[in-house]
């Protein structure tokens, strides 16, 4: 079976999104197919063909969806500039948006080309693939395919479009977007995204404040999640929070290697307002942009903002209990407590600037890293007050993965792929990364961190 369209988004008002046609393209390449996606949405490889892939033969009239964003702070209206719906897949009573990245101009394009680049693209399917097998709510990614058409960015590369897939493509954004334009369509959009994504907030006790609560819960655990392996985001502009905790648009990310909370490696993160140690702050205050974004279903019953606002109060608590739950179980502890020796154990990762996965691994298994850090009387210390309450293994082996996306290792599969058109060193990766707490060794050159000096000047981007 090849895909199987139902699109739903379409029944919304018309200013939610624009019908599209993909660009045609000369010679669609398929550089990488996800086989284990395609079997989870019951699609035929076969069906797949690059033509298809990439938009040409489409079932269905693609649409670019409209949203809004604060984008480092600042309200902007927005919409898929370089994206496209191609349906809503169904399967096994489970909807699915495919989506095309770097497909084109859209209605929402303004001056951008609408294209992404072949090692942009590349590097999103990778991430995303981690991500999942990390055990992450996150996009997927189907397949990556290459156009015949240059595309200028800080170098000149091929062109490429991602497939992408997700519960659903819906933001933080796309509520602030309809909450702006002077329509009734809050309400209507609101239980269309609740039937979609929150169908356990069933007819009796459904209201707008337990999706609020529904929201805020799953974009916590998907944050914590980030924070469990390291992961920076890069970019948590509204636009890119979706509304049922999945993590998505894998641009400037990156994982964090040495133990600093304001690791920080976008190039246009100045202030560092989405550091690593900011992912949380930042969560709060994109909430709150969320919650205002409702604030016009407040005017009727059974909704009003004071209630919006009392949920945002529990945040810090509500954060705080995820956190610490999943820290206990990176050091092992089964029980509630022990929170201060958690912080006495931040308190060192903080200090030592250690490797932030290897770290875990080496309390697990002393002697697992030749690194000067875990010689130290102080980590001996902590490791024999933990292994008196924690260092369970089981837990621990389900929390610290042992393979995390290592920034060069990254670019040094892009680059060759670039340089020779080889791809070998990054489906090697791929590979390592399918099963990234597993007890079989990969190679222990792919537990290495980088040198400092390569990490403190990596450097990554935005729309490229
Ligand atoms: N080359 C481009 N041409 C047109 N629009 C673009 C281009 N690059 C980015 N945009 C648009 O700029 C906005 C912000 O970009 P952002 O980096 O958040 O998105 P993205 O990486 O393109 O896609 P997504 O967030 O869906 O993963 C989006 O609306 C996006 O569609």
């Amino acid at each position: 079976m090849g895909f199987s369209f139902d699109t739903t988004y379409k029944q919304l008002d018309s200013t939610l999104y624009s019908r599209v046609t993909p660009e045609s393209i000369a010679n669609p390449e398929t550089l990488i197919l996800n086989d284990g996606l395609c079997a989870d949405l019951g699609v035929d490889t076969a069906k797949l063909d690059s033509e298809v892939l990439a938009g040409q033969d489409r079932l269905e009239e693609p649409i670019a969806q409209a949203y809004a964003g604060h984008q480092y702070g600042r309200f902007t209206v927005l919409g898929d500039g370089r994206a496209m719906i191609l349906g809503e897949h169904v399967h096994d009573g489970t909807r699915y948006d495919v989506q095309l990245k770097g497909s084109g101009r859209t209605p929402y394009s303004g001056r951008g080309d609408g294209n992404a680049t072949v090692s942009s693209m590349l590097r999103e399917y990778l991430y995303s693939y981690a991500m999942r097998n990390l055990n992450i709510k996150t996009s997927r990614s189907l397949a990556v395919v290459e156009t015949d058409d240059a595309v200028e960015r800080r170098r000149t590369e091929p062109g490429a479009l991602l497939v992408r897939v997700m519960n659903s493509h819906i933001r933080y954004g796309t509520f602030q977007y309809v909450a702006s334009q002077a329509s009734d369509e809050l309400r209507r959009f609101t239980d269309y995204v609740i039937d979609r994504h929150y169908p356990q907030l069933n007819a009796e006790d459904r209201t707008y404040l337990e999706f609020f609560d529904a929201v805020m819960q799953s974009s916590i655990e998907m944050v914590v999640d980030w924070l469990r392996v390291g992961f920076i985001h890069g970019v948590m502009n509204t636009d890119n929070m979706s509304i049922d905790g999945e993590t998505f648009d894998y641009g400037p990310c990156a994982f964090m290697n040495y133990y600093d909370e304001g690791t920080v490696f976008s190039s246009i993160d100045k202030h560092g307002r989405y550091a690593f140690g900011n992912q949380r702050p930042i969560l709060r205050w994109n909430l709150e942009r969320f919650a205002e974004a409702l604030q016009p279903l407040c005017t009727q019953s059974p909704l009003t903002y004071d209630e919006l606002e009392g949920k945002l109060d529990e945040f810090e608590d509500r954060f705080d209990a995820q956190y610490y739950t999943m820290m206990r179980r990176k050091l092992g502890i089964d029980s509630d407590g022990e929170k201060e020796l958690v912080d006495e154990f931040l308190k060192w990762l903080r200090k030592s600037n250690a490797d932030y996965t290897n770290t875990f691994l080496e309390l697990e298994t002393p002697g697992t890293f030749d690194d000067p850090a875990f010689a130290t009387a102080e980590f001996e210390r902590l490791r024999n007050e933990l292994a008196a309450v924690g260092l369970d293994e089981g837990s621990m082996q389900e929390a610290n993965p042992r393979y995390i996306p290592r920034n060069y290792l990254v670019e040094e599969a892009l680059d060759e792929y670039l340089e020779t058109g080889d791809l070998s060193k990054f489906e090697r990766l791929l590979a390592v990364l399918e099963n990234p707490y597993t007890s079989k060794d990969m190679g222990s050159q792919f537990q290495q961190p980088p040198p400092r000096e390569f990490d403190a000047e990596y450097t990554t981007y935005c729309n490229t």
